[in-house]
């Protein structure tokens, strides 16, 4: 029998390979199977450079090989690639032969990617295409110009499926999102040296925000109530781990009729569902089966929770933007809510949380959600309206056919990973702004969504935009690079390099390198992708002044 040839790559970086031949006499039936994994991880070793390799896998199925059985399907293949982990999952979506491919798969996929000047990592592409050609009833995906690498699914992504949702591919943080919060500040209160002390103000905002009646009561909504369970309730209004933020921002250039205000300061708030999204998807994750039928009782009772988590999401950043604008304008009564008091089983009554809560709509400007599903109409229209057609393209937009569709194939469902949307679904109307937020040492962008004939009218990026900039850096490489990079200057990390720097709270440690600005795109190669796809046009801009991430109340 002649040697089979084959390639390893790294599991999480696939952009690095080696051959491998390996001799008949290891893949006998009676061999076994050690001095085989032997020279496999002896090569990842010496050629892919990997400290400790562990697990093997085949990279067209995703499978761990484990068995003998295991080890010749995965060798049939001429040229297969395997690849090395040092003890992580599988990174990536599995590429399926034709015989495993799911009947509702559409290998035919329209895939848009929205990039040509920020950069893009290789596996994300492949992530979004496999995921697109292999994933029952799509119909449509876009990648955005913050596309990075997810788990298994990218980031900065959008799939439009027909008779299928997955939940997986918006991941546990249901409702994640971002929404911007006028403040009484100038900016006069926070350049320079002033950032210092309004960031030394920000005390009280961690921990569960007061007793479980009071957070009962702030999760009531139009609907009703939206609470998760004591468990996942007393997070509510916190900010959450990895790179959620509360960030205090002067805008620098406003526009006019949004509540963005040249030289006035906004809170932008970036926090989802805290663990009771991760506990939802974790139940319809369990057995393995990742993909819901349209209709079948799992799915109603899925897109249900989904929906809850959305609105508990949505409540979760009005609170966060309570209590931090309770340290803000201290002399503001309606904020005083945000405080805490000192037992928990005080009781405010229900008239004032319902006063508060409103009082914060009146300061929002934007809310919206980017990890996400949503029905909508499909493929996106202009509704021919007598009333509105001759009144110029402006008119025109706001009658977008966005979720009116009632027959089957009139509609779909848009699946947003770490993307924004285009319109407000609540009103059905176009959204006029939306942040484009870069990192905590640069500016974040105000963005106006475009719709034209030419993009489909939202086709072409699935009535979505980038929702920050996405990372260049995986956590993990941001850690021991920036780490070591900074070793000795961490602290610097965390003030302004000039009158117009960033102060940050970040008492965790391995979060300043994870987090640090250099870890993510320029925010400008993001926005200049979507402004020359058509799909939006940059109208403002804000910088950030004091950006919170966590902070050790004990010091
Ligand atoms: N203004 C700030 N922007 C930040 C910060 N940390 C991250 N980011 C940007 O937000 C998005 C959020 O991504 P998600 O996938 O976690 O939802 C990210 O792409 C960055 O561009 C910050 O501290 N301040
Ligand atoms: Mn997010």
């Amino acid at each position: 029998m002649p040697s089979t040839r084959l390639t390893l790559t790294l599991n999480t970086n696939r952009t690095t390979k080696c051959p491998l031949l390996i001799p008949s006499d290891l893949l006998l039936p009676t061999s076994s199977l050690t001095p085989l994994r032997n020279l496999v991880l002896k090569t990842a070793t010496s050629k892919l450079r990997l400290k400790k390799p562990t697990r093997i896998f085949d990279v067209l199925t995703g499978k761990e090989l484990l068995t003998f059985e295991d080890w010749t399907t995965a060798l049939r293949d001429p040229d297969n690639t395997l690849a090395i982990s040092a003890g992580e999952d599988f990174v990536g979506v599995p590429r399926k032969d034709a015989r495993d491919r799911h009947p509702d798969a559409n290998p035919e996929c329209p895939v848009h990617v929205l990039v040509e000047d920020a950069p893009v990592d290789q596996l994300a592409l492949t992530q979004l295409r496999t995921t697109a050609t292999t994933l029952p009833g799509m119909v449509a995906a876009t990648g955005q110009p913050d596309l990075c690498p997810g788990t298994k699914y990218p980031v900065g992504a959008v799939f439009a499926s027909r008779g299928w949702v997955h939940p997986p591919l918006i991941g546990g943080d249901i409702g994640c999102g971002m929404a911007w919060y006028r403040t009484g500040l100038s900016r006069g209160q926070v350049d320079g040296e002033k950032g210092r002390k309004v960031a030394e103000r920000l005390r009280g905002v961690e921990g569960s925000w007061r007793g479980r009646e009071e957070r009962s009561a702030w999760l009531r909504d139009g609907e009703g109530s939206c609470e998760a369970g004591g468990e996942w309730d007393a997070s509510v209004g916190t900010i959450g781990a990895g790179n959620h933020f509360a960030e205090i921002q002067v805008v620098e250039k406003g526009v006019e009729g949004t509540g963005m205000v040249e030289n006035e300061v906004v809170l932008l708030v970036h926090s989802g569902s805290r663990g009771y999204g991760g506990s939802i998807l974790k139940r319809y994750t369990a057995e393995g089966r990742e993909s819901l039928k349209e209709g079948s009782e799992k799915m109603v009772v899925y897109m249900e929770e989904h929906h809850r988590a959305l609105r508990w999401a949505k409540a979760n950043r009005d609170l966060i933007a309570l209590r931090f604008l309770s340290c803000l304008e201290p002399g503001e009564e309606a904020w005083l809510l945000g405080r805490n008091t000192q037992t928990d089983d005080a009781t405010t009554d229900i008239e004032t949380i319902v006063r508060a809560r409103a009082k914060i709509q009146e300061r929002k400007v934007v809310d919206i959600w980017h990890n996400n599903l949503e029905r909508v109409n499909w493929p996106p229209s202009l509704i021919e309206d007598t009333a509105t057609s001759n009144t110029g393209l402006e008119a025109k937009i706001s009658e977008i056919s966005i979720t009116k569709g009632e027959a089957r194939d009139d509609y779909v469902f848009v699946h947003r990973k770490g993307a924004a949307p285009t319109y407000d679904p609540e009103h059905n109307l176009p959204l006029p702004i939306l942040p484009l937020p870069g990192s905590r040492g640069t500016p974040t962008l105000i963005i106006k969504p475009t719709f034209s004939e030419e993009t489909g009218w939202g086709l072409k990026n699935a009535l979505s935009l980038a929702h920050g900039s996405g990372r260049s850096m995986s956590r993990g490489k941001a850690l021991s690079y920036l780490g070591s990079k900074y070793k000795h200057q961490s602290a610097a990390l965390l003030e302004p390099g000039a009158k117009e720097g960033t102060w940050v709270i970040c008492d965790e440690k391995e979060l300043v390198f994870e987090e640090a600005p250099e870890a993510y795109k320029d925010v400008y190669a993001v926005s200049s992708d979507l402004v020359r796809e058509g799909v939006a046009e940059v109208v403002g801009l804000c910088k950030p002044r004091v950006s919170y991430k966590v902070r050790n109340e004990a010091r």
